[in-house]
């Protein structure tokens, strides 16, 4: 496994480009399953779990082929398709439960193994299965996979979601874009890969209307037909190398970055006294000398700052005057970064869904595990700063979501190197 050590150094200067978002085309790869038509999807990121959802549609008959080094995905499934998600790729990654909708959708059943908790949570599928339900399948759990017909074809339909759920939201929309006759998802989740779907969707030939509302009306087709769709910016990677610059001293631009796609996560570096500015490229983050204000920070659903950031958002914290609390509302498990960050140095209480962080003046190096994918990357953002080395190992999660990091945050000057594993 492999491992990443940071030595921590003073200010970083320069640009990264941000990439495609992960969250984003792992929804859209799926709706290649809903037309007999060629998806291209451009700017994709060349991530782990890119490389899981294209092994997953190839065995259910679907064809995807990595271009230009791996930032084109060519997607078709012309031929048969097989309705089954298998566990040993499902469990690998939950948003494979993103095919659900689609093969409903165009084959009237589909067999997907229950994907299972992960260590930020439980993750049920509840939302999923009502929403589904809504437009006409039987949904039974056998064997641990969920077996789902919709034989006389799925039918337009009003339905309100108990929880604006992403995944339920993208599921829904993939299935109600076939269906016969109108549908209505009230309470929907808004987050701008839903805003990002809806587009490739209509591309399709699909009818929407209302996506980055609560309510998104979709008038179903009889099919839909090939587009090309380039893939929104990744709002957490995005954040996420914000907040190198604010951890670090310095000045970053983010290349392709929008604040649009994440207001809130700006407005607590503004209240931590870091500036961001929108520029015609990007956005450019700057922190001069002195401490960063400790603010408080309770995750939402779009519009609200993410979970995605929180424990991004912690290692910036941990060195700031004064004391945040961080209050986690999305997943009931999300703070497995916070023993590892104590072990280099940081004053963390946590009780139940919020964290206490008590500000200290200097992190110090240590060895420390990474448990998932955002808690990964907050170890390497405290370590940018900390006094001598941090290793960070088990990095595999890191490489689910974040392409060529160490390459991204050594060019502007950040002391960082992969050392390769078994
Ligand atoms: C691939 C992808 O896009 N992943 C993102 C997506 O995950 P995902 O789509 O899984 O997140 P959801 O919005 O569905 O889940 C949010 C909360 O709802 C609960 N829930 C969800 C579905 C359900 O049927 N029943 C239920 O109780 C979950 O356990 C969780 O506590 O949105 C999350 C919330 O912004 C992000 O953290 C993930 O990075
Ligand atoms: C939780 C995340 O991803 P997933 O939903 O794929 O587990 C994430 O991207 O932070």
């Amino acid at each position: 496994m492999d491992s990443i050590i940071v030595r921590g150094n003073g200010p970083l200067k320069g640009q990264i480009p941000i990439a495609g978002a992960k969250n984003a085309c792992l929804a859209l790869m799926p709706a290649t399953l809903l037309s007999e038509e060629p998806l291209t999807l451009t700017n994709a990121p060349r991530l782990s779990d890119i490389r899981t959802m294209t092994q997953l549609l190839a065995s259910l008959g679907a064809e995807v082929t990595a271009l230009q080094d791996g930032k084109v995905l060519a997607t078709s499934c012309h031929g048969e398709i097989k309705p089954v998600a298998d566990y040993d790729i499902v469990r690998k990654m939950r948003a494979s439960n993103l095919v659900l909708g689609p093969l409903l959708a165009r084959l009237g059943h589909a067999v997907v193994s229950l994907p299972g908790g992960c260590a930020i949570g439980a993750r049920p599928m509840d939302i999923h299965i009502d929403a589904l339900a809504a437009l006409g399948a039987e949904i039974e759990l056998k064997d641990g996979y969920l077996h789902a017909n919709a034989r006389g074809g799925l039918k337009g339909a009003v339905h309100e979601m108990r929880f604006a759920s992403v995944g339920a939201t993208e599921n829904f929309l993939m299935a109600a874009v076939l269906a016969k006759g109108t549908s209505v998802l009230k309470n929907a989740a808004r987050e701008p890969e839903i805003v990002d779907l809806a587009k490739c969707l209509r591309a399709m030939g699909a009818q929407i209307e209302g996506e980055g509302t609560s309510d998104i009306t979709i008038q179903g087709v009889d099919r839909l037909h090939g587009a090309t769709h380039p893939v929104v910016t990744d709002r957490i990677e995005l954040g996420t190398y914000m907040l190198a610059p604010a951890i670090c001293g310095g000045e970053v631009e983010c290349l392709g970055g929008r604040i649009d796609l994440i207001e809130s996560f700006c407005e607590k570096l503004d209240a931590a006294g870091i500036s961001v500015e929108q520029t015609h490229t990007g956005i450019k983050v700057s922190r001069k000398n002195g401490r960063v204000r400790a603010v408080d920070v309770v995750t939402e659903p779009f519009p609200g700052f993410p979970t995605d950031l929180q424990a991004q958002m912690m290692a910036l914290l941990c060195t700031a005057e004064g004391t945040s609390v961080l209050e986690e509302k999305i997943f009931e498990n999300r703070f497995m970064h916070a023993p590892e960050l104590v072990r280099m140095g940081a004053k963390i209480e946590v009780h139940g869904g919020h964290a206490t962080v008590h500000g200290v003046d200097k992190l110090k190096g240590a060895r420390v595990m990474a448990t998932d994918l955002r808690a990964s990357v907050s170890l390497i953002l405290a370590a940018l700063a900390a006094e001598g080395e941090t290793m960070v190992s088990r990095v595999y999660h890191l490489d689910r979501g974040y392409e060529r990091v160490e390459e991204k945050l050594s060019a502007v000057g950040a002391k960082i190197e992969r050392v390769k594993g078994d």
